[in-house]
């Protein structure tokens, strides 16, 4: 056994993104293959189960006292770092080693693994956080909403399983606004993901649009918006990227989030508040850059949003909406799943190319090149154009 461990560990190093998730996906169809009835069950509740637990090692820290110590601790020494009842760690400590998230040495002592890593690094805290606290009970509520609405598919961004399961009638970023910790979470999370992999910057054609031998190319003035940015993280990555380039990079969001970013380091970035649902204050920039902004809202508040943006563009503006494009099949489950999520928080959703080519066409903007630059997880940058 440990000889096929270490030849498929092999193979899946050298081995590129769309590779490696295949031998996954391999990995995973013949586990199921192995299953009997029970194990099938077992597995399927396992996901609740693991995800409450490693939401208690993240109060705990027990992930990062394992990351920091550089050995393996031992239960006394957890439980003195953690504060928490011996009885409760050890049951809590042998959940997550049964579950593979950490290694169980011996008797009552436990080391990191790459899954425990992983939960100490503060954006996939983050992210567990979300999907727990504010995600998990809308996953919670959804048959149930779906049935109620006779499996319609939801349109209403007032009427969703998250409206049912947290009993408000605010949306998600509003109910996360009041709340504070949330949404300075989620801005975490946001800022967190895909960091250090290739993003779209180094993927998308600039010099198609501008040219960058000659750094005067904004004429308006103002280069690059990035609209519903969250704190700014993208529009940092388009200004490190293009640090030359003349013109202002504007980040937009909602008032917390703005004062979150300017909290943080960001320079050549300005950040002003802005509601998408009121027309684009900025006049003329070369581009107005939405990401992950429309799959949060059915197709009536994207036409709203889009339209909004159309309202500033000079003749030389493009929009460049950054979002999944979900293919016609064969969907990887990682898309699968964000729209399942998008559905139940904001009766929004992941839209296939035509889809997306059906919203561009009710606001009369033209796609002018479209760059998927993660192909295993579907992420597209689409640039368009008034017609
Ligand atoms: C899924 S996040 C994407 C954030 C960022 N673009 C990114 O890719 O990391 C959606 C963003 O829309 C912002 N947002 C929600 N409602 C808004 C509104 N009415 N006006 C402007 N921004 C809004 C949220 O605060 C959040 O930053």
């Amino acid at each position: 056994m440990d000889v096929i461990v270490g030849q498929v560990t092999a193979l899946a190093e050298g081995a590129s993104e769309a590779t490696r998730k295949s031998i996954l996906n391999a990995l995973r169809d013949l586990s199921y293959k192995l299953e009997s009835p029970d194990d099938t069950i077992n597995r399927l509740w396992s996901g609740q189960v693991t995800i409450a637990v490693v939401r208690v090692g993240i109060n705990l820290k027990i992930f990062e006292h394992l990351a920091s110590s550089g050995k393996p601790l031992t239960m006394k020494e957890l439980a003195t770092l953690t504060n928490a009842d011996q009885t409760l760690l050890a049951r809590i400590l042998r959940t997550l080693a049964g579950y593979g998230v950490i290694k169980e040495n011996g008797i009552n002592e436990f080391a990191r693994t790459n899954i425990s890593d992983t939960l100490s690094r503060p954006g996939d805290i983050a992210a567990i956080k979300h999907y727990f606290d504010i995600c998990g009970p809308s996953y919670q509520e959804l048959p149930a909403w779906l049935e109620k609405r006779g499996y319609k598919n939801p349109t209403d961004p007032n009427d969703t399983p998250y409206h049912s399961a947290f009993n408000t009638t605010q949306n998600l970023f509003e109910y996360m606004i009041e709340d504070g910790a949330a949404i300075e979470n989620f801005n975490v999370y946001m800022t967190a993901r895909r960091q250090n992999q290739k993003t779209w910057v180094h993927e998308y054609p600039m010099k198609d649009d501008i040219d960058l031998t000659n750094p005067n190319i904004s004429p308006h003035g103002v280069l690059f918006v990035d609209v519903g940015g969250g704190v700014g993280h993208q529009a940092a990555e388009f200004r490190a990227a293009y640090p030359d380039l003349q013109g202002r990079v504007i980040n937009q969001d909602i008032p917390t989030s703005i004062a979150q970013a300017e909290t943080l380091p960001s320079a050549g970035i300005e950040h002003i508040v802005y509601d998408f649902n009121m027309p684009q204050p900025v006049k003329g920039a070369k581009y107005y850059y939405l990401r992950m902004v429309l799959h949060d809202w059915p197709d009536g508040k994207c036409i709203t949003i889009l339209q909004n943006q159309i309202g500033a563009m000079a003749e030389d503006s493009i929009i460049l909406v950054d979002d999944m494009v979900v293919p016609n099949h064969g969907v990887p489950w990682q898309v699968a799943q964000f729209d399942i999520a998008m559905m139940a928080a904001g009766s929004a959703m992941e839209r296939t190319e035509a889809q997306w080519d059906g919203l561009y066409e009710a606001v009369g903007l033209r796609v002018l090149r479209r760059v998927v630059y993660t192909p295993g997880v579907c992420e597209a940058v689409t640039a368009l154009v008034r017609k």
